[in-house]
C-alpha cells in the first residue's frame, strides 16, 4: 500500500495496485500497519458508513465543530471528485481546497484530518462513498459550508443536480467561521 502526502498537511492518499485475474480483481483498501507509520491509528475508527449518490449530486461541504473528526473516504462504486478544505487555524494552506479523483477502479482512499471540511460530487450513476470515521455521529456538531462559497471557489466538474435541504441552506465560510471555535483567526 502506497501513502502519498497531499499539498494540505495531514491529508493522505492511500492506495494499492488492484490484482486482476479471470475472476475480477482484488485490492487492499486499508492496511493498519502502513497507516500507523503515517500517524493514522486503525483502532481510532469507530464507525464505517456508506452513502449512494446519483450523478451530479454534491454532498458537503461538511465540517465537525468542537474537536472535529477524522475520516478515511473511498469511492467503492462509481467515481467521485472528493474535496478537502483546510479550516485549521495556522495551517499554511488555511482556506484552500484540494480535489481528489476517487474511483471504483482505483479504490483509492483519502485520509482527512480533523479541522478540514469535506464534500464530494458523484461523477457516475450511481456512486457509493465509503467512510471510516473516528467519532460517533453527532448532528449537533455538524456544520455545513456552502458548496458554492465564492471565496473557496471549489470547481465542481459537473452541473450540481441535487443538494440536501441542509446543504442548500448552508452559508459561506465567512458567515459561519465563528461557529468553528474561538481559535479560528478573524479575517
Ligand atoms: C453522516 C451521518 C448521517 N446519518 C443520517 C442522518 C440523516 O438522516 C441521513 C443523511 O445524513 P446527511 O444528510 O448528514 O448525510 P451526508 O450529507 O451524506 O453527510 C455526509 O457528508 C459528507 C460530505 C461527509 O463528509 C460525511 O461525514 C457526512 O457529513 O443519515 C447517520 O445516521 N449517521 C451519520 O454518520
Amino acid at each position: 500500500m502506497q501513502v502519498t502526502r497531499s499539498r494540505i498537511a495531514g491529508v493522505l492518499v492511500m492506495e494499492s495496485e488492484p490484482v486482476l485475474d479471470e475472476r475480477g480483481w482484488f485490492v487492499r483498501t486499508f492496511d493498519a500497519d502502513v497507516a500507523r507509520e503515517h500517524g493514522v491509528r486503525a483502532e481510532d475508527f469507530v464507525q464505517d458508513s456508506v452513502s449512494r449518490s446519483h450523478r451530479g449530486v454534491v454532498r458537503g461541504l461538511h465540517v465537525r465543530t468542537g474537536r472535529g473528526e477524522a475520516k478515511l473516504v473511498r469511492c467503492s462504486r462509481g467515481a467521485l471528485l472528493d474535496v478537502v478544505v483546510d479550516l485549521r487555524p495556522g495551517s499554511p494552506t488555511y482556506g484552500e481546497w484540494e480535489g481528489f479523483e476517487l474511483t471504483e477502479e482505483s479504490q483509492r482512499s483519502v485520509y482527512i484530518p480533523a479541522g478540514c471540511a469535506h464534500g464530494f460530487q458523484s461523477l457516475r450513476e450511481p456512486s457509493d462513498t465509503s467512510y471510516r470515521i473516528d467519532r460517533p455521529h453527532d448532528p449537533a456538531e455538524s456544520l455545513a459550508i456552502a458548496h458554492d462559497d465564492p471565496d473557496l471557489a471549489v470547481a465542481w466538474p459537473l452541473p450540481v443536480t441535487c443538494l440536501s435541504a441542509g446543504d442548500r441552506a448552508a452559508r459561506p465560510l465567512s458567515e459561519v467561521r465563528h461557529l468553528l471555535g474561538p481559535a479560528l483567526p478573524a479575517r
